[in-house]
């Protein structure tokens, strides 16, 4: 069953337009939305949820219309938000019961059983007697997962999921939910370039309330051989290059400075190719919006 948007547009009563015109197919698998802060991300999962609604435009899965037919999504949907609060007193195998309830698993012993396997798979078993007050970052996240992910949902939706988790803990989350999406739409919202390179099939990128790219990684990235040109810098001669070139991204590499830029032919300069990654792809479809609303601005400053 896939994931249907149309023209989906959101503003809040600030005049912020946070989606403007949204169309998406999304297939089962891994789909990651990826943007940078304030792109709207969240404001589209709060709405694939059925926590918001738009102003316009239409959302199907499958035969269910997700604005009209709120509780058949609620049935089959597992949502993740970006803080959710766990009360600290509360322990894990008991609130995950309580919200197996919640979800309508009404059987006690099948109860039993799916709680028990969802603690086993997100690796809290040992730890189900805790309270939650104790736990790290990332048990708490696959807490959040455990909850997600009763009643077998369909379509599944994390926003933000692996921020703020060491990379050990990062890894171990991902894979959880990979294995746990095999079968069902997941959208992974993010600002981490690698959460989406290692894990998602289909991807979309989103900034201003725009989708600026839709695509697969790896034809993204095939896309740009031959067009992504590196050179380490000292600092100062930055704001020059920005003059002359479009710059994908400058790192700090042992104290210098090393720039990407995106250019069809060669630049010179002392500027060599480079294999392109799917973060040379997300900086570069970022930095040619930012270019062109920058334009944008220009001519209306002039006309
Ligand atoms: N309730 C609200 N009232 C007014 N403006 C809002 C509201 N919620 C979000 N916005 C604005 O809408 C835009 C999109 O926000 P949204 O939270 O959807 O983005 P995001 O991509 O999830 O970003 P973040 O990663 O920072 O949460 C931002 O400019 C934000 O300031």
């Amino acid at each position: 069953m896939a994931l249907g948007i149309q023209n989906v547009s959101k503003s809040y009563p600030n005049g912020v337009k946070a989606l403007q015109n949204i169309s998406l197919t999304i297939p089962p698998g891994m789909y990651g939305l990826l943007g940078p802060n304030g792109a709207g991300k969240s404001t589209l999962m709060r709405i694939l949820a059925t926590l918001q609604e738009p102003d316009e435009g239409t959302i199907y899965f499958g035969n269910i219309d997700v604005l009209r037919q709120k509780e058949e999504v609620r049935q089959t949907l597992g949502y993740l938000p970006q803080d959710f609060g766990l009360h600290p007193n509360a322990r894990t195998e008991e609130l995950l019961n309580y919200f197996a309830v919640l979800k309508g698993i009404k059987d006690n012993k099948a109860r039993r059983e799916v709680v028990e396997a969802l603690l086993k798979q997100t690796n809290l078993w040992d730890v189900r007697h805790q309270k939650l007050g104790g736990f790290s970052g990332g048990m708490r996240q696959r807490f959040g997962v455990a909850i997600a992910m009763l009643g077998n949902p369909k379509l599944i939706i994390v926003d933000e999921p692996t921020a703020g988790l060491d990379p050990a803990e990062r890894v171990r989350y991902l894979n959880l939910l990979s294995e746990m999406g095999e079968n069902s739409v997941v959208i992974l919202s993010t600002h981490i370039v690698e959460d989406v390179s290692e894990l998602c099939t289909r991807m979309a990128v989103i900034n201003k309330g725009q989708i600026l790219l839709e695509t697969e990684p790896h034809k993204a990235i095939e896309n740009l051989n031959g067009k992504v040109w590196r050179r380490v810098i000292e600092k100062n001669a930055l704001p020059r290059l920005e003059l002359e070139h479009v710059i994908i991204s400058t790192k700090l590499l042992g104290g210098r400075t090393v720039v990407h830029i995106f250019s069809e032919t060669s630049p010179g300069n002392d500027f060599e190719l480079t294999s392109p990654d799917l973060e040379d792809v997300y900086f570069t479809v970022i930095a040619q919006d930012f270019r062109k609303n920058l334009e944008q601005e220009v001519k209306e400053v002039l006309v």
